[in-house]
């Protein structure tokens, strides 16, 4: 085993990110016994096949039995029910986290049947990508990634400092955030650039006279970038949009009226106005692209001509 194990790891929910947690714990030997349990027949036998874990099970109240790290990685959406299922067969000083997209829902969803004679940790890795399934994992998917957690008060120090340190292993770096403040700056950085792939996409869906001719013909424009990202999974986006809401509808606001300044622009010919926004978000996605937050991974819709 590696310098950082744990006698017996469960996943619940075995998807892009569970499965990226098995195959990186495979890979560095992070546990004794690796406990694979998932809803559907189809997805856990796809996980057996694969190899992922030691043993699989549809029963998630099964799988946590005698588990020392419990790792829920399903859509937001599902977390309540998987808590509730879990709780009463988790091992005293059991480590239980997620990965889930939003945090303050997921906290009112889990916390409330969490005993007290366990560490419940929530988490979110800032990686991933567009696709699902046991499939779409792989190694290295968290490397170089940021890790937020977001303790809730009076979280042991231990149990902190563990789930830190298997981030760590996993190839992350770790920050720690309460889960308000994480739900409005991923609301603004991750959930509304979705949100405005989906539309954007559906309405190019809609206009009926350039959909299955020019909209695929030239799409290696910037309607590519956000093609992928409306490719995400229509399960966990319609969950992290309902659980969410109030931070999403926030920064949505604040992007309306932003839209609005860019269309008055444009309306009224302020080209210095347009000059002057576009010169600042050139600015930002070359800090971005400095603090060595471009990603690696070729599906990720870099185009050749990107700064490097
Ligand atoms: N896809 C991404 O890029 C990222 C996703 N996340 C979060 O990670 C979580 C999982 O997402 P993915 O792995 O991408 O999804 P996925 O769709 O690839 O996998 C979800 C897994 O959960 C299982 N599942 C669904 N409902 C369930 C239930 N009620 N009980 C037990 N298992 C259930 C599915 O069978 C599947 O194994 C979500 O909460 C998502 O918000 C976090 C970071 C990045
Ligand atoms: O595919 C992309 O570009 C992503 O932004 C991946 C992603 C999706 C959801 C998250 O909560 C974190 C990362």
């Amino acid at each position: 085993m590696g310098s950082l194990a744990f006698e017996r790891i469960t996943l619940i929910g075995i998807g892009l990110i569970g499965s990226s947690i098995a195959r990186e714990i495979r890979e560095q030997g992070m546990a004794g016994h690796v406990t694979i349990s998932t809803r559907s027949p189809e997805t856990l036998k796809r996980a057996e096949e694969l190899g992922l874990g030691d043993s699989y099970t549809l029963s998630a109240a099964e799988a946590v039995k005698g588990a020392d790290l419990v790792i829920v990685s399903v859509p937001v959406g599902a977390s309540g029910a998987v808590a509730e299922e879990i709780a009463p067969h988790l091992k005293p000083g059991a480590l239980v986290t997620d990965v889930g997209s939003t945090k303050a829902s997921v906290i009112a969803q889990m916390m409330p049947h969490m005993p007290p004679h366990v560490h419940f940790i929530p988490g979110h890795p800032i990686a991933g990508t567009e696709k699902s399934g046991p499939d779409a994992g792989f190694v290295g998917l968290f490397k170089g990634r940021w890790c937020i957690l977001t303790p809730i008060e009076g979280t042991d120090r231990d149990a902190l400092a563990l789930l830190r340190a298997f981030w760590e292993a996993m190839g992350s770096m770790v920050d720690e955030m309460d889960p308000q403040h994480h739900d409005k700056v991923l609301a603004i950085v991750s959930h509304l650039p979705h949100i405005i792939a989906y539309n954007i996409v559906g309405t190019a869906d809609d206009l009926e006279t350039v959909t299955e001719s020019e909209v695929i013909k030239y799409s290696a424009s910037g309607f590519r970038d956000f093609t992928r990202l409306a490719a995400s999974d229509p399960t966990m986006w319609r969950d992290v949009c309902l659980h969410n809401k109030d931070a999403i509808l926030e920064m949505l606001a604040r992007f309306s009226e932003d839209l609005a300044y860019l269309q008055r622009a444009i309306r009224w010919g302020e080209g210095d106005k347009l000059f002057e926004l576009f010169t600042r978000t050139r600015a930002i996605r070359r800090s971005i692209v400095q603090a060595g937050q471009d990603v690696d991974a070729p599906d990720f819709g870099r185009h050749a001509l990107d700064p490097k």
